[in-house]
């Protein structure tokens, strides 16, 4: 299976009650410079960097490595200075703003459904290339085996909250991180880590072997291989 699809790993940061972000749903910074750090270490070290619609709309992130070093030695190995910044989109509605446009530079790739507006897609096609995967929602295998053809071997989701439910009940994720860090957030309407459908019974919860455990800033990060 790995080799028709990208290794992928999910990073996030959230609250010690499991939270992404408040019920306001904008962005909230949970991390501390330390873990920022990392997180930038990760995206350096990644092919490409995938968000959902949700967290584009919410936080309007630019997903660029903030290293200047990093940068230049992405270059210095024949790289574009960021990777790939990917939007998980089933209806073509990333702003033609958004700061992924605007900010850094190398490729962008925004995934739509085939329902998605034909003139949305068009106007997205001359800032990124498009790639259709899925009838009225993004079909994620589908996606994954795209990625994979256009060379993309790791991975990086970074969020939200349904995104990263879909990939990980699609069977798509290899590895979790998540810096938890400590405060609490509270509200059944504030995103958490994993929201989507979720699951009925235990037996159906995706299982998951503890790599590292690791203090970082004023909390925790934790990895995980998912089973
Ligand atoms: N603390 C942290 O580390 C982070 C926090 N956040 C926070 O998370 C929140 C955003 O999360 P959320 O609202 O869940 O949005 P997401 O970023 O998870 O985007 C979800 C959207 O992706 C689209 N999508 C397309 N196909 C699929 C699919 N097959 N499975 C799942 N999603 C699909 C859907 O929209 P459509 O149908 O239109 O395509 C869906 O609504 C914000 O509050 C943000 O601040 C975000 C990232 C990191
Ligand atoms: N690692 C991490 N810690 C936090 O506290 C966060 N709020 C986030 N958010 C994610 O980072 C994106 C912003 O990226 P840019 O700074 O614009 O490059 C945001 O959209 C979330 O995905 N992450």
């Amino acid at each position: 299976m790995l080799k028709d699809r990208p290794f992928t790993f999910i990073n996030s940061a959230m609250s010690a009650d499991g939270k992404i972000s408040t019920k306001k749903r904008k962005q909230v910074k949970i991390s501390g410079k330390t873990d920022f750090d990392r997180v930038d270490g990760l995206r350096a070290g990644s092919d490409a960097v995938m968000v959902g619609i949700g967290t584009v709309l919410a936080d309007d992130p630019s997903l660029t490595v903030k290293s200047e070093e990093r940068r230049r030695k992405r270059v210095e190995s024949g790289l574009d200075e960021n990777p790939v910044r990917i939007v998980v989109d089933s209806q073509a509605r990333t702003p033609l703003d958004a700061d992924i446009f605007k900010k850094g530079t190398g490729k962008r790739i925004i995934v739509v459904s085939r329902s998605a507006p034909a003139d949305r897609v068009e106007a997205l096609s001359k800032k990124a290339e498009i790639l259709v995967a899925g009838e009225c929602q993004v079909d994620l295998v589908e996606m994954a085996h795209g990625l994979k053809n256009r060379e993309i071997n790791r991975l990086m989701v970074e969020g939200g909250a349904t995104l990263n439910w879909g990939m990980v009940r699609s069977g798509l994720v290899d590895e979790i991180s998540v810096f938890v860090g400590n405060l609490i957030i509270g509200g059944k309407d504030a995103p958490t880590f994993m929201d989507g459908e979720g699951i009925l019974e235990r037996e159906e919860a995706i299982g998951l072997e503890l790599k590292k455990f690791e203090p970082m800033d004023e909390g925790i990060v934790l990895t995980w291989r998912v089973k």
